[in-house]
């Protein structure tokens, strides 16, 4: 396992100009040794770029990849010694699940006794074992891309493990139990592992830390509960969440916070920073409460929908509209009915040019 370190940035273009020319923007990160990660954006965001620079099936434009503190910057896959599973299956039809689990270690000249406990292992979190000896060939595309996993993790003296999007073709149901699967398996192998994902879903599943991309930037790196709890930009806030974050802007002056030509007193222990800014608070934190109280401003109901385990209630303030999550027994306004809602307490969150003021 290695701690790989980026500085870098990385165009397309032959002479890139502007920012827009660039598929990642200078970025100086770490993954640390053993970690497990996550790089989630939008499609074009640059996670596929940032995988391949790794990998080094792609070389930067302009910086440096280092491995342990050794600059691979130039450095092939082979020499990186890197796994990477793909979003299809890379398995050999003609060879068995368990020949092919056992691949990449008879390339290395593993000793077969090693061999046998090692793939034991990884089919058995996999819960691969009961087909060892079926042919790869018959089997569904599922199972293909657990053996594609499974080679993916079977030696242990790689020094990262990619994952390209691996849970594409995998069936909803499946996908769930693979999600927590790939955690449980982080936990007892202790491998660095990097996920590509486009699904927050999978990425707040599976990593410990998630770096959050947009544009060529990453926007944010932490745990899930930081994502959820306090976004560092107001992409990550509407990215993260379902739906995403409310986000408003206000003028903040005295004690007082305006929204839209309403002006209501701030909640004793909030004070966001003064001037223009935007306020955002998660639709789990958004309450229904009296108009007037502090924090509170008035709305009117556009819609209410019963989403199963929660009632999501729509309503506009002003000109904008704001959601909040609320529990299946609360008794909800109908639509076109006015409410209050409570949307400056101590899980508000303020931006300044879409930053976190902190
Ligand atoms: N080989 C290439 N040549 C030129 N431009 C490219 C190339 N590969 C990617 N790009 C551009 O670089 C940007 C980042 O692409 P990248 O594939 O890294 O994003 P991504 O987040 O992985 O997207 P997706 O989830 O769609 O794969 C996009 O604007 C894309 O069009």
């Amino acid at each position: 396992m290695a701690r790989i370190e980026l500085d870098l940035s990385h165009s397309y273009l032959e002479h890139p100009k502007s920012d827009e020319d660039y598929a990642l923007l200078p970025m100086m990160m770490t993954f640390r040794d053993g970690g497990a990660y996550a790089l989630l954006g939008p499609s074009g965001c640059g996670k596929t770029t940032m995988l391949n620079i790794i990998s080094g099936l792609l070389k930067p434009s302009h910086g440096t990849v280092h491995f342990d503190g050794v600059d691979k910057t130039g450095a092939t896959p082979q020499a990186r010694n890197i796994a990477q599973v793909f979003q299809f299956p890379v398995v050999y039809d003609t060879m068995t699940v368990g020949e092919n689990l056992a691949f990449p270690l008879r390339n290395r000249n593993m000793p077969a006794a090693q061999i046998k406990a090692r793939v034991g292992q990884i089919s058995e979190m996999l819960e691969l074992n009961h087909q060892l000896d079926q042919r790869a060939a018959g089997l569904s595309a599922d199972a293909k891309q657990k053996i594609s996993l499974g080679r993916g993790l079977v030696r242990s003296d790689v020094s990262a493990v990619l994952f390209d999007e691996p849970l594409t073709v995998i069936d909803p149901q499946l996908k769930w139990q693979l999600r927590r699967k790939l955690k449980q398996i982080h936990h007892e192998l202790k491998l660095t592992l990097i996920y590509v994902t486009h699904d927050q879903v999978e990425a707040l599943t599976f990593a410990e830390q998630i770096m959050v991309m947009s544009r060529g930037k990453v926007v944010q790196v932490g745990t899930p509960e930081d994502l959820f709890e306090r976004p560092a930009h107001t992409f990550v806030g509407h990215f993260i969440g379902s739906p995403g974050m409310n986000i408003l802007p206000i003028e903040s002056v005295d004690g007082v916070v305006r929204l839209d030509g309403q002006s209501v007193p701030m909640p004793a222990g909030i004070a966001p920073a003064r001037g223009h800014i935007k306020l955002g608070i998660r639709p789990e934190y958004t309450q229904l409460a009296e108009p007037g109280k502090p924090g509170v401003f008035t709305a009117v109901v556009e819609k209410v929908q019963d989403v199963g385990t929660y009632q999501l209630l729509t309503a506009r303030v002003g000109s904008h509209l704001v959601r909040a999550r609320l529990d299946l027994e609360h008794d909800l306004p109908k639509p076109g009915a006015p409410t209050g809602l409570a949307l400056l307490d101590r899980h508000s969150c303020f931006y300044r040019d879409e930053e976190l003021i902190t």
